[in-house]
């Protein structure tokens, strides 16, 4: 079969090898050093990160890894490569030809450089950058485009690139997400009040000017409006918070401990900003907060949405995507 005139990378945050307090050092040592993630000056940074985080967190977040890790490996891994192979074989057939599509991640494996070199050794002289971040954010979709650029450095000759910056209200997007719970209602039959949770950023970042809340606000709205919500059967919440300063609020923690549940006795949560399961979904989400509502709310009854993972609504959605962004390449 004759190869496309492009490859397609599809970007995602990467996550540790094992799941040890020695490799989870490995993977957040690299990744909280990153300025696009954490812009506290550096040398207060680095003792703070070298002389206490990186001390004591890899321990208890080795053990919640342990938790969710997978035959395959970690969770965002294995859904990566799934979807990896489904998006490839969705644009096969679309295209009538061998497209090349790489996982790259920006922290840890399969780095940003060995899926640089997968390309070059292809042959490849255009890549189309898709980072599964459907809403951008300076400390992830940013993130990525800086990994790149240091891993394309030794490369004399740059392929050409194009970058999708985010898609928080593509239509086929809203639809993959609205059908995948209309799913869960109907395999559970029942519907509970519905909780859209995302994964914070530091407040100031968004002062400065990260668009990231405006997008998370549009796409919540955007489902909402899907599923024919009423404002009173949704919120809209912010997880994974990290370090002292204030987050973006209100919390999803917070929230569910302190939720009034005679006007709502259960809940449904959904986190639309994670394309793959992941810790913070699995573990976070699925587990540590159905506690802080079943034990300290009192609630009736508590349930995750999955992500989108490799259903094939999101996979095609992805591959519509790809066909619009190579406009011109084909
Ligand atoms: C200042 C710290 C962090 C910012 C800003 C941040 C933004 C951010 N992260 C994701 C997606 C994911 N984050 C994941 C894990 C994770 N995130 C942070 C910190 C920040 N994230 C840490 C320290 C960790 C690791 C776990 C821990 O130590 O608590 C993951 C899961 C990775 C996995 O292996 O499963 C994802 C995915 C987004 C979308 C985002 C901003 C929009
Ligand atoms: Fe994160
Ligand atoms: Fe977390």
């Amino acid at each position: 079969m004759a190869q496309a005139p492009f490859g397609v990378l599809l970007a995602n945050l990467g996550t540790p090898d094992e799941p040890t307090p020695p490799a989870v050092r490995r993977y957040l040592g690299q990744f909280l050093w990153d300025k696009r993630v954490i812009d506290v000056s550096r040398p207060l940074w680095w003792l703070i990160l070298n002389g206490f985080v990186l001390r004591t967190r890899p321990k208890r977040v080795a053990e919640a890894y342990r938790g969710v890790w997978q035959e395959e490996g970690s969770p965002l891994l294995a859904i990566g490569r799934r979807q990896q192979r489904a998006l490839k074989a969705r644009l096969d057939a679309q295209y009538g030809c061998d497209v090349p599509v790489e996982l790259g991640m920006t922290y840890g494996n399969p780095s940003m450089e060995s899926t640089a070199n997968a390309f070059r050794r292809a042959d490849v002289s255009r890549i189309l950058v898709l980072p599964l971040y459907p809403q951008y954010s300076r400390s992830t979709t940013a993130a990525v485009f800086d990994r790149l650029a240091d891993a394309l450095k030794p490369c004399p000759a740059l392929p050409e690139l194009r970058f999708i910056r985010d898609y928080h209200v593509d239509d086929d997007y809203i639809a993959a997400l609205a059908a995948s719970v209309r799913e869960h209602w109907e395999q559970r039959g029942r519907r509970n009040h519905l909780l859209i949770s995302w994964h914070g950023i530091p407040k100031r970042y968004a002062t400065e000017g990260d668009p990231y809340p405006r997008q998370c606000e549009a796409t919540s709205r955007a489902l909402a409006r899907a599923l024919g919500l009423e404002d009173s059967d949704w919120t809209m919440t912010y997880q994974s918070r990290f370090g002292r300063e204030e987050w973006l609020k209100p919390y999803t923690d917070e929230t569910l401990k302190h939720w009034d549940i005679r006007a709502a006795p259960g809940v449904d949560v959904i986190c639309p900003g994670f394309s793959a399961d992941c810790l913070e979904t699995l573990e976070e989400i699925q587990e540590e907060n159905r506690e802080y509502f079943m034990d300290e709310a009192g609630g009736e009854d508590y349930s995750y949405v999955p992500a989108l993972n490799d259903r094939d609504d999101h996979i095609a959605m992805l591959a519509g995507l790809v066909a619009r962004n190579t406009r011109g390449w084909e």
